[in-house]
């Protein structure tokens, strides 16, 4: 569905001097850097695919993105999506995808949202009763009736970022890419838009490009994981992978009757310890959990235990160190 082959984008960059006497010169004489935004990049995605586009700062990211919606010309490589070259065939390619820009909007901020969705119709010519099953469904599982007749910005972040999504998906997108969709979000608007990508994804086998810096979308969403860093691909695989590389441990918090005994087990570090809790990171290469918890029920009089993996947020930071990116 996708084929991206060795693109490479640069940007030249005027140098600037602080100074009043370095900004008359370069009005003279002005001098470039060139930034390696993306170099080599290649990779296929398969229809109902979700991907994690992850990286940190400045990798490179949002160019891609940039490139594989058409806004953006490579320097070379090529890209093939749905049989078409994005920026080279823009009106045929943009019926197949959607794009969100969470840092931007595509609606029209004075008007009222609706307005905006009849805007789209007119400029992706979404015949009428596709506009109007696509609408419904999308008011109902996005629940926008309250504010679809607000003007945009007198919206909420929460509101507007589901008014992307719903104007992303007007004309039935094969292809939805999404960049920081959550971004700045409170925990109840992460969760719905998170689950409604992933009913999208399921009930209508859109492939779905995911960038962001939270984890946990990454975590609750994709099912594949592209790691990008200083403009080319350093991984490509799934989370539970990354898991078993770079986490052995496991965190286990017990409650107990009242105890002053000490916790010595190879393979176990005390991260806390109280009268009544602590918790403890097991190395399951050296033991296993339910060792762990074996041994301290001959110790200990346990009320509670909670089990726990390692933050993914922890293991992409050992995934970035690894790549010293
Ligand atoms: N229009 C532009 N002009 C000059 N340099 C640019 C331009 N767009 C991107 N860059 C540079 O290209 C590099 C990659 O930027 P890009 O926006 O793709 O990164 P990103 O991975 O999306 O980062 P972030 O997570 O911060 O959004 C950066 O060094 C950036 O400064």
């Amino acid at each position: 569905m996708i084929e991206v082959n060795g693109l490479c984008k640069s940007f030249k960059v005027a140098k600037r001097s602080a100074g009043v006497k370095a900004s008359i010169k370069s009005l003279f004489h002005r001098e470039y850097d060139i930034v390696n935004a993306i170099k080599d990049v290649s990779f296929t995605i398969d229809t109902g695919e979700i991907v994690g586009y992850i990286g940190p700062n400045g990798a490179g990211k949002s160019t891609t993105i940039k490139i594989m919606s058409g806004i953006l010309v490579p320097d070379s490589g090529t890209c093939n999506i749905l049989g078409h070259i994005p920026w080279q065939e823009r009106v045929n390619h943009v019926k197949n995808i959607g794009v969100v820009f969470g840092q931007r909007s595509q609606l029209w901020w004075d008007v009222p949202v609706i307005d905006s969705f009849e805007l789209l119709k007119d400029i992706y010519k979404i015949p009428p009763k596709e506009y109007a099953n696509n609408l419904d469904m999308l008011i109902e599982t996005l629940q926008l009736n309250d504010f679809i007749n607000i003007p945009v910005r007198q919206l909420s972040l929460g509101q507007r970022m589901r008014c992307e999504i719903a104007a992303s998906l007007l004309h039935s997108p094969k292809i939805l890419f999404l960049d920081e969709p959550t971004i700045g979000l409170d925990a109840i608007s992460k969760i719905a838009v998170r689950k409604f990508i992933k009913e999208i994804n399921k009930e209508k086998n859109v492939t779905i490009i995911l960038t962001t810096h939270d984890m946990s979308d990454i975590e609750a969403l994709a099912d594949r994981i592209l790691l990008i860093g200083k403009g080319t691909i350093l991984y490509d695989g799934n989370l539970s992978a990354l898991r078993n590389k770079y986490s052995n441990d496991k965190i286990i918090t017990i409650e107990y009757a009242r105890s002053n005994k000490s916790i010595n087990i190879p393979g176990v570090t005390v991260l806390s310890y109280m009268e009544e809790r602590a918790v403890l990171s097991i190395n399951t290469k050296i033991i296993s959990v339910s060792e762990v918890i074996s041994s301290l029920v001959n110790s200990y009089e346990i009320t509670d235990v909670t089990v726990e993996s390692q933050p993914v947020d922890e293991i992409i930071v050992k995934l970035y160190k690894e790549y010293a990116i």
